[in-house]
């Protein structure tokens, strides 16, 4: 189980005090919903490690995430942007962080509607909803448990986002992956068989 237990952060004494208490079941698949600039993309920077709570817990099991420093948290995390490296090629990107094998990796990326050309090409070199599938797939396809997703389909074409969140859901589901993801698209909860959790 995933449990955040009154959790606070302010980015300054002057801004909102953003809070969250709730608990998602291990296994499960979590969609969180709210306004504009209430604070979703902050809760997923504070799970992952990047942004530090000033009061309030985060437990994974029986283990203290709070204490632990990013790179020792068991999260997996897409960004809303920027998850490629630009130096590296395309294959080179979907290789890090992972021992799976590749032919592997390119199955899935295909599945999303991919091609084995992209492979070679640097992420500059493909569009918006390209490079948001790459990431994707790589995010989840690494071995933490925890899987945190920013607006993934946020990119993609609406037979394309259908394609991805079965791909998603099939995916989490063989492989026993948690995910908490941000999205303002009603069908990804009824897609994904997805809990709601409304920050307010
Ligand atoms: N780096 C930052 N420094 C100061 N304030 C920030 C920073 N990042 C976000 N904020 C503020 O914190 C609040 C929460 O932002 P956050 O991005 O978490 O909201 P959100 O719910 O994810 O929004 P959206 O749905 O528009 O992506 C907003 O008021 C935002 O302006």
């Amino acid at each position: 189980m995933l449990r955040i237990n009154q959790l606070k952060f302010q980015y300054k004494k002057s801004a909102n005090l953003l809070s969250y208490h709730f608990s998602i079941n291990t296994g499960s698949i979590a969609i969180l919903q709210g306004i504009s600039g209430i604070g979703k993309t902050t809760l997923l920077h504070l799970i992952a490690g990047f942004l530090p709570a000033s009061q309030g817990e985060i437990y994974w099991h029986q283990q203290a995430l709070h204490r632990l420093p990013v790179e020792k948290r068991p999260v997996s995390l897409l960004f809303q942007q920027n998850n490629l490296f630009e130096h590296l090629t395309i294959a080179e990107n979907l290789q890090l962080g992972h021992k799976l094998p590749p032919t592997q990796i390119l199955a899935s990326l295909i599945h999303l509607g991919g091609d084995a050309r992209w492979l070679t090409a640097y992420p500059r070199q493909l569009s918006g909803g390209q490079q948001q599938r790459v990431a994707l797939v790589r995010t989840l396809m690494r071995p933490e448990p925890l899987v945190l997703l920013d607006e993934p389909f946020s990119e993609l074409d609406p037979q394309t986002r259908t394609n991805a969140r079965q791909w998603v859901a099939t995916y989490a589901h063989t492989h026993k992956k948690t995910l908490l993801l941000v999205s303002h698209d009603p069908q990804d909860i009824e897609q994904l068989d997805a809990q709601p959790i409304y920050i307010t």
